[in-house]
């Protein structure tokens, strides 16, 4: 029985730091929980003369991650340095050593989980990742142990905490969407290249994690449909609230007899559904399952030390198994073949937005665009242009196949400019 765990920590940036301080403050609560206690034996940074908030002994730092990787007295080794390529090496390594490894890196897990998964089911080692989703939100563990009763038909989520802060920022302060996400980075919530959160990549990503799991397959980075941030036009938030929508990034994943769809966009999303009440940094995730119906998890989704109780929870579990001499003991491999649906299978309603000469007939076109593909229309609203003799017009339809919004949309750039389209969400419970 060993009578104490020791942990490599790869990484002392906003999450490492979070690990450093939870494990030193609740150490107490860690021995009282494990029976031992948990030290932080050596630790990888880039530059050994940045200050450092921790209180760690100044001899546990070094630049070089061999000498933590080949440090055989290390029981679980904590990646929290982010990138890809040496990340994933270090955790290959660490798990053919026979350790633990807790990671908080979905751009490795969502590029490679499958692969390192299966090493570790090989090595019969533990390998976490709560951290690399929904920062302090259980949301794995949930969807591998709270959940694992039921079969999940669907997911909706706000995964990225950087852009649905600079989204509340911009709705609520009037905050222009640089100042927004200057803010953003300084509160430690971006990617060292913020343009993944931006871009809706690592919302993406998180998707990839998040579905594979919820639906026992292998879903891939290039199954997601994505969209950025940069799709939104000018006066969108305002338009979105005058219609009784708010504007959010939401990563969705639905799985039914015609195969998965997983997409991450800028969608509009009823005033009156939970996940439009969700703001700055915070995250949830909205899930349908078979039995339960519907439940939904909210929290913090970035930020040093939510992210970190998530890392800690996961050097817990870890701890426990090795503990109890039970690693690796999970099951990983993918149950079902993954079938990705086509555009003409993904149903929604949709929000159009364009810009039309203001005259005779230009209506009858428009709408006759919609009919010539077999698009329903719900509304049609008239507003003012800015500038005199032309129009805006704002479409929402009925539910049509995502294949019809897009002939529609390309379709309608004869007639009228397009200034935006987005999916219409969360209606069904309103
Ligand atoms: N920030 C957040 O809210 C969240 C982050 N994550 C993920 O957690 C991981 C870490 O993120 P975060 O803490 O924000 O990142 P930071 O950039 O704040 O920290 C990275 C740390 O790793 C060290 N490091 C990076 N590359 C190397 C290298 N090649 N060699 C040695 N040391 C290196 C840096 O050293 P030095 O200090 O010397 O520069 C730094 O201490 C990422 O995968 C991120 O996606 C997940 C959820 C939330
Ligand atoms: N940059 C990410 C950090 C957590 O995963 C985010 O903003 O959500
Ligand atoms: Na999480």
């Amino acid at each position: 029985m060993k009578n104490e765990i020791s942990i490599g920590l790869l990484g002392m940036g906003t999450v490492g730091s979070g690990v450093a301080t939870i494990l030193q403050q609740h150490q107490d609560d860690l021995r009282h929980k494990l029976g031992v206690p948990v030290t932080i034996k050596k630790v990888l940074v880039k530059d050994l003369n940045k200050e450092r908030l921790s209180s760690l002994d100044p001899v546990v730092f070094t630049t070089d991650i061999h000498e933590i990787l080949d440090d055989s007295s290390l029981d679980i080794i904590v990646e929290v340095m982010g990138g890809i390529e040496g990340a994933k090496s270090a955790i290959e390594s660490a798990l053919k050593a026979g350790k633990g490894v807790v990671t908080a890196n979905k751009d490795v897990m969502a590029q490679y989980g499958h692969e390192l998964l299966k090493l570790a089911d090989e090595q019969k080692c533990d390998l976490f990742y709560e951290a690399s989703v929904a920062g302090g939100i259980p949301i794995i563990r949930t969807l591998e142990d709270g959940l694992a009763s039921d079969r999940i038909t669907s997911l909706m989520g706000i995964v990225n905490g950087t852009t649905n802060f600079i989204l509340t920022k911009m709705k609520t302060d009037h905050m222009s969407y640089e100042a927004a996400l200057a803010e953003a980075t300084r509160l430690g919530y971006a990617e060292a290249d913020p343009s993944a959160d931006v871009d809706g990549l690592d919302a993406a990503r998180k998707m990839v994690i998040l579905s594979s799991l919820a639906f026992s397959t292998e879903v891939h980075l290039e199954d997601v449909l994505v969209r950025g941030m940069k799709e939104i036009g000018d006066g969108d938030l305002e338009i979105a609230a005058e219609f009784g929508y708010t504007m959010k990034m939401v990563g969705s994943s639905k799985k039914d007899e015609d195969g998965i769809e997983v997409s991450v966009e800028p969608v509009l999303m009823a005033n009156s559904h939970p996940l439009a009440s969700v703001n700055n940094e915070f995250n949830a995730v909205y899930i349908h399952g078979d039995a339960v119906g519907e439940t939904m998890l909210y929290g913090p989704g970035a930020g040093s030390l939510p992210t970190a109780t998530s890392v800690v929870s996961d050097i817990i579990a870890a701890c426990r198994n090795l503990l109890l001499e039970v690693n690796g003991k999970r099951v990983h491999s993918a149950q079902h073949e993954r079938v990705i649906k086509p555009e003409s299978r993904r149903y929604a309603k949709y929000f159009h937005r364009l810009l039309v000469n203001d005259e005779v007939g230009v209506l009858a076109k428009i709408t006759a665009t919609y009919s010539n593909h077999g698009a329903s229309l719900q509304s049609v609203i008239q507003r003012p242009a800015e500038k005199a003799g032309q129009a805006e017009l704002v479409l929402l339809t009925h539910r049509i196949s995502r294949q019809q919004h897009l002939d529609v949309i390309n379709e309608l750039a004869g007639t009228a400019s397009v200034i935006s389209h987005y999916r219409i969400e969360g209606e069904e419970t309103a």
